[in-house]
């Protein structure tokens, strides 16, 4: 095993294995460690339980080897991807967590609105980067997202992932996609219906396969031929449930 430091980590959940319901690994078999704090508050967030601060007495600060032993247990010892979310999961330190998971041959991805960039971001297998678009509410900092890009270099494959509600949402990701020609894209219908914080809610799914629907006339009214188009799958299988 890899040493690891003291350095702890603050963590919302830990689930799995299920499958990653959303963008470039889409489909495929994972386990999350949601972290707890963001330094935003989108409108729509669906993960208030990992984001608002009168959440933060159900978030626990675990060690590197305490979270690792719960992706162990959750995956059966047998690697798998590693989903790291939050919550702003840039925002604690998980070089560490990285560096053992790889030492066992499990692979790292990282969720992120790309608002604090990383040394460590060149060490995971993927990044996402989903810069928050302008029914969020939330300013996209170009220059910040810029030096994430940069932060992680070569070393994972890196992919934009953006939430897309309404017309301003569609043209916002068109020209911040124009900004990072090599970076695959990836477009996702807004869930109006994200859970209460604290409750399950059930998800508007007619709403979501319309605006499914009006998002890929869209890009294909605009031959963005470019640009994937996917749903949120988790939310399409069990609704706005936590912990899948
Ligand atoms: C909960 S966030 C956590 C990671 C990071 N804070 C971020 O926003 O990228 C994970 C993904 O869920 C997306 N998301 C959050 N709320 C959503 C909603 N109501 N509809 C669709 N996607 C949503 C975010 O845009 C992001 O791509
Ligand atoms: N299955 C599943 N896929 C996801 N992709 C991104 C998620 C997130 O909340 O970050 C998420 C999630 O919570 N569950
Ligand atoms: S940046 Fe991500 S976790 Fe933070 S409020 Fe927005 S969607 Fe939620
Ligand atoms: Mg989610």
């Amino acid at each position: 095993m890899t040493e690891t430091s003291s350095l702890t980590v603050l963590v919302s959940e830990i689930f799995g294995p299920t499958i990653q319901g959303e963008g470039v690994l889409i489909g495929l078999p994972t386990v999350f460690v949601r972290t707890g704090g963001c330094d935003y508050r989108c409108s729509w967030c669906d993960s208030l339980h990992a984001v608002e601060s009168r959440f933060r007495h159900d978030w626990k600060p675990m060690s590197t080897g305490d979270i690792w032993s719960e992706v162990t247990r959750l995956s059966g010892g047998e690697p798998l991807t590693v989903s790291l979310s939050g919550g702003n999961p840039a925002i604690q330190p998980l070089g560490d967590l990285i560096d053992l998971g790889h030492s066992e041959g499990y692979r790292f991805a990282l969720e992120t609105q790309g608002s604090l960039a990383r040394p460590w971001f060149a060490r995971l297998d993927t990044l996402v980067l989903s810069p928050k678009p302008p029914s969020s509410g939330m300013a996209c900092d170009r220059t910040i997202l810029t030096d994430c890009v940069e932060a992680a270099g070569d070393g994972p494959q890196t992919v934009l992932k953006f939430v897309v509600f309404d017309v301003e949402d569609f043209a916002f990701a068109r020209e911040v996609s124009a900004h990072f020609p090599a970076l695959p894209v990836y477009l996702q219908p807004g869930n109006h219906t994200p859970p209460p914080a604290d409750g399950e809610g059930n998800v508007d799914l007619d709403g979501l396969t319309e605006r499914m629907r009006w998002l890929v006339d869209a890009v294909a009214g605009e031959r963005w031929f470019a640009a994937h188009v996917l749903p949120q799958l988790h939310v399409m299988l069990w609704g706005n449930r936590r912990g899948v």
